[in-house]
C-alpha cells in the first residue's frame, strides 16, 4: 500500500500561538504518510503567512485544495480559531474526506458550533484533548482509521 496522503490544518493568519504543538503533531504524522502541509507547523511562517509562494494569496488557496483533494486523510488542529482552517474543514467535508478535529479545552474556549456540530462519529470526528495525550490520540485515530496499513503496524 502506498504511504497515505495527510493535509494537516493548523492556524497562520488566525494566530501562530500554537505552531509549537503544531510541529509535534507533523512529527507524529510523519510516522503515517506523507504530510502535505508541512508549512503549517514551519516556524518560519509567521501570522502574514507565506510570502514565498507564486501568485500570493490565489496561490496558496489554489495549491492547498489541489493538496486537499489528493488527501486520504485531514487532521485539524481546531483550538486557535482560524477562518482558513474553517474553510479547509468545509471544502473537506464536501469532499467527503476522513477528517479528525482536535480541540483543547484547557483554553478556556468554545469550539464553533459548526466544527462541534459537523461531528458525525463516521467521517467527521472531533477529540477533546489534552496537550499532553497528542501523540497517543493520533496514534489510536490512525489504527482504527486505517487498520489494514502495513506503516501502522508495530
Ligand atoms: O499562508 C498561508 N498558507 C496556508 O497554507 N494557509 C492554509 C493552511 C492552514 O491550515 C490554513 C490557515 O488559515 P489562516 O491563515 O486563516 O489561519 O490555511 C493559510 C495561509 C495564510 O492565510
Amino acid at each position: 500500500m502506498s504511504a497515505l496522503q495527510v493535509y494537516f490544518c493548523g492556524s497562520i493568519r488566525g494566530g501562530r500561538q500554537d505552531r509549537a504543538l503544531y510541529a509535534r503533531i507533523v512529527d507524529k504524522l510523519r510516522q503515517y504518510g506523507r504530510v502535505l502541509t508541512e508549512h503549517v507547523a514551519s516556524e518560519g511562517i509567521r501570522e502574514r503567512g507565506e510570502d514565498a509562494v507564486q501568485d500570493g494569496d490565489k496561490g496558496v488557496h489554489d495549491r492547498d485544495l489541489k493538496w486537499l483533494e489528493q488527501a486520504d486523510v485531514v487532521i485539524a488542529e481546531v483550538t486557535q480559531p482560524s477562518l482558513g482552517v474553517g474553510y479547509e474543514l468545509g471544502r473537506s467535508v464536501a469532499m467527503k474526506k476522513k477528517i479528525l478535529c482536535l480541540f483543547r479545552p484547557s483554553s478556556g474556549r468554545c469550539l464553533s458550533a459548526m466544527i462541534r456540530g459537523a461531528e458525525d462519529n463516521k467521517r467527521f470526528f472531533v477529540k477533546d484533548y489534552q496537550e499532553q495525550d497528542i501523540e497517543k490520540i493520533l496514534e489510536e485515530y490512525f489504527r482504527a482509521t486505517f487498520p489494514d496499513d502495513l506503516t501502522l503496524q508495530p
